[in-house]
């Protein structure tokens, strides 16, 4: 199976900033999953909707074949994969190590409030922390840490997995 460390969280924790820095770190490839949403998925977000499982589970199912058909073996995700059963799906045919990035509602909001030239409104971190179901397997980072803090914990964390 192939090996993919998955950056989770709610919108505006930092998943695809910190997918990126520990891509270059490991030198490993970085997939984001926001590259995979439908536009009807991106217009909803944009919209200040929020996602159902119904929208979801197709944009899960095209990261994994995407994943699947690569040559590569080994990736860095970022994904939100809010919920369990979104995890358990991933893992069914991916062998997965979960780095979860916990942020308060307050410090997303902010996050998102500043972010330019994204489609995500701050009004959905209310309705993400709602739909997230806290991972009981993932390696657990304060999201609001030093972005290379951040890096180090992480590789520190699977050198010891
Ligand atoms: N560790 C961090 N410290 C401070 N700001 C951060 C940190 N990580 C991310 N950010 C900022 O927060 C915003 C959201 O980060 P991003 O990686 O896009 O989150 P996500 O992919 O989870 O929505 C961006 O503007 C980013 O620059
Ligand atoms: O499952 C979802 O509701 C979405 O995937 C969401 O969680 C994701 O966060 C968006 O793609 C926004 O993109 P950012 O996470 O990069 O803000």
């Amino acid at each position: 199976m192939k090996n993919i460390i998955v950056i989770m969280g709610i919108s505006g924790a930092g998943k695809s900033n910190v997918a990126e820095a520990l891509s270059k770190s490991l030198h490993l490839p970085y997939l984001d999953a926001d590259d995979f949403h439908s536009k009807a998925n991106l217009m909803k977000m944009s919209s200040g909707t929020p996602l159902t499982d119904d929208d979801r589970w197709p944009w899960l199912a095209s990261i994994v074949e995407h994943i699947l058909n690569t040559h590569r073996s080994e990736f860095i995700l970022a994904c939100s994969a809010l919920k369990q059963s979104y995890r358990d799906y991933l893992s069914q045919r991916l062998s997965i190590t979960w780095v979860f990035l916990d942020i308060t509602e307050h410090e997303a909001t902010a996050r998102l409030a500043n972010r330019k030239q994204h489609y995500t409104q701050a009004s959905l971190v209310q309705s993400q922390l709602a739909t997230l179901e806290i991972p009981k397997n993932a390696i657990k980072i304060n999201a609001t840490d030093k972005l290379s803090s951040i890096v180090s914990r992480i590789e520190l964390q699977l050198k010891k997995d």
